[in-house]
């Protein structure tokens, strides 16, 4: 049953699937955010760094290319695009003569696909530990040394001519609601937030589903208001 929330609360699950108009778009962001608050490291990086880009606290959809250039919100939304994708191999069927891929016939009539969630998970591509949450993977510096992050292996949105038509739409919608969020609140995890009770509710699905809201507390900040830290 659905927690009653008070007035400054509010369940961002329910807020984000209105707002991203695709349940694929309102799962990354309920997912980035979860991750964004659980962590006060990374909150109070990306929180910094939105806000000494936009110290007027207001931000449009032309801001976009702006908020490319910000390397840790890029590092954010690409970190939550990678564990926010729990497909399955979508399938594709090989031409009637058969076709060769990566060096191997494969029959016609075949059913093949790329597992994308088991790809994002591979310790070949994605290391160390493959199944956090962890921005820093996709900075210059990585997580040092030996460390790996594939961007190649990103199969988010698929490929090729049946690849997703809204991928653009949903990138720049995760890179202006996540940075104008933050640039214009305080956010922290609702008072009663139950984070086994979350984490353990995430389905992987076609898409990724919460059975446990998301509950955030939310204070309007002034343009001025100095950042955490
Ligand atoms: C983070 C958000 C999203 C993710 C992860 C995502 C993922 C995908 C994937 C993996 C496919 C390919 C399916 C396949 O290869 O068979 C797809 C197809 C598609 N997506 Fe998305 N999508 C997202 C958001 C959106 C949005 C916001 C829209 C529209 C506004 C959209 C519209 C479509 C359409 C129309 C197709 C079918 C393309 C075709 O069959 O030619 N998607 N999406």
């Amino acid at each position: 049953m659905q927690e009653e929330l008070s007035e400054t609360e509010l369940n961002l699950d329910v807020l984000f699937a209105i707002q991203a108009g695709s349940d694929t778009t309102s799962g990354v962001l309920t997912l980035s955010l979860y991750h964004i608050l659980a962590n006060a490291k990374v909150y109070t990086r990306l929180a910094n760094e939105v806000r000494d880009a936009f110290p007027s606290g207001y931000i449009t959809a032309d801001d976009h290319p702006r908020l490319l250039q910000l390397p840790y919100l890029s590092s954010v939304v690409t970190e939550a695009l990678r564990l926010g994708s729990p497909f399955p191999g979508l399938p594709r069927v090989a031409p009637k003569d058969g076709i060769v891929i990566d060096g191997m016939f494969i029959p016609g009539g075949t059913i093949v696909g790329v597992p994308a969630w088991a790809q994002h998970m591979s310790p070949d591509n994605f290391w160390p530990d493959p199944e956090r949450f962890v921005p820093e993977r996709w900075l210059d510096e990585g997580q040092g040394t030996d460390s790996i992050a594939n961007k190649n292996a990103i199969m988010t949105f698929s490929s090729g001519p049946f690849g997703c038509l809204g991928k653009a739409l949903a990138i720049k919608e995760l890179y202006v609601v996540i940075a104008q969020l933050l640039v214009s609140c305080d956010l922290t995890l609702g008072p009663k937030f139950d984070h086994k009770q979350f984490y353990h509710g995430i389905k992987n699905m076609r898409t990724t589903i919460f059975t446990y809201p998301l509950t955030v507390s939310v204070a309007i900040r002034d343009a001025d208001d100095t950042p955490r830290g």
